[in-house]
């Protein structure tokens, strides 16, 4: 049953007939992420979807007039927070459903506190961002992106001196994470001849690489460190100088994880003096802001927060956003609930 309140439709019990879209869920989007723009018309289709974004008014009233009922908000990773403050002014609020796997921009804990469900998409990235830790790893030490650049600008025919890169096979790559990514960029890794070990909360007794309890262990044995764990509060800024220090002159950092796990103001300084041999970054600290320094150094790779998305994956992410809305809405089991402790 739908009635038109402040002209929009609240889901009220009463006798009003329904009205067009009144029959649907409330769906609130604070911002519209790739996700929801590329899905936009199946979003619209199942939902009465309330578009924040588009309200001329502050965000605190669009919600104080429009959102109050609403039980189920869509959440942009990265852009959108979910803060304390903002589930305060959601009175209704049930379900916040990431449309990506890292959840360092919600507030796992208040939500929790207030019996709200939260739900990433899984698995569904691990594959893709694997792969692309690979490729990065590869380019950083074979200097393909410079490899690129460097016939792209018409140099190869005036010297055919662009420099000569480094082995893969045989390095000692340091994982920092051995969770869903971490583990399937370990198996690539083991397959192109590296020599693996990791750093993880606890020892992963199914795995049969070297466990260092600390990362600066892990750096001081490992030629390549990548970063593949969740940013959380205990992983902010792990990589510090003393992570920086034990990787040592000829270490290369590689992160695919999120930007806040590095100290980027020491790295990028790291990176400028020599007293690392180089990075590649697919996540910065205040994305999309990239430290300009980095842009003159030819032994730093840089990417734009891509190394998740594929076309495929992200076909796979909607059917999992659109499948824990669809169990919420049908009183039944969510499909990948995020839990505070992870
Ligand atoms: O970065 C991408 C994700 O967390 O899905």
């Amino acid at each position: 049953m739908g009635q038109e309140i402040n002209g929009f439709h609240h889901h009220l019990n009463g006798d009003a007939p329904p009205l067009p879209g009144g029959d649907r869920p409330d769906l609130l989007v604070l911002r519209p992420g790739l996700l929801f723009k590329v899905f936009e018309q199946e979003f619209l289709s199942k939902f009465n979807v309330l578009k924040a974004f588009e309200s001329p008014f502050p965000l605190d009233k669009y919600l104080r007039d429009h959102a109050q009922s609403a039980r189920a908000i869509l959440c942009e990773a990265i852009v959108t927070r979910i803060t304390a403050d903002l589930l305060l002014q959601l009175p209704a609020l049930q379900l916040v459903v990431a449309d990506g796997t890292g959840v360092n921009h919600i507030d796992l804990v208040e939500c929790h506190r207030r019996g709200i469900s939260v739900t990433n998409t899984g698995d569904v990235f691990s594959e893709d961002t694997a792969d692309y830790g690979v490729g990065l790893l590869i380019d950083v030490l074979r200097r393909i992106s410079r490899a690129d650049a460097f016939v792209r600008r018409g140099s190869w025919p005036l010297t055919a001196e662009f420099p000569v890169g480094r082995k893969v096979r045989g390095k000692r790559v340091g994982i920092v994470g051995l969770g869903n990514i971490g583990t399937k960029l370990a198996k690539r890794l083991e397959a192109f001849g590296c020599i693996v070990s990791y750093n993880s909360r606890t020892k992963k007794q199914s795995a049969a690489y070297d466990f260092y309890p600390t990362v600066v262990d892990l750096a001081s044995q490992s030629d390549i460190l990548i970063i593949c764990c969740s940013l959380t509060e205990k992983t902010r800024h792990i990589i510090n100088a003393e992570v920086l220090n034990a990787l040592g002159k000829n270490g290369i950092l590689i992160n695919i994880g999120r930007g806040p796990i590095v100290d980027e103001e020491t790295l990028v300084n790291y990176l400028l003096n020599g007293n690392i041999a180089g990075a590649a970054m697919d996540v910065y600290e205040n994305e999309p802001r990239v430290p300009s320094e980095l842009f003159r150094l030819d032994n730093v790779v840089l990417s734009p927060h891509r190394g998740a998305f594929t076309q495929e994956a992200f076909f796979d992410a909607f059917k999992i956003v659109m499948g824990n809305l669809d169990a919420f809405f049908s009183n039944t089991y969510l499909l990948t609930p995020v839990t505070t402790n992870e």
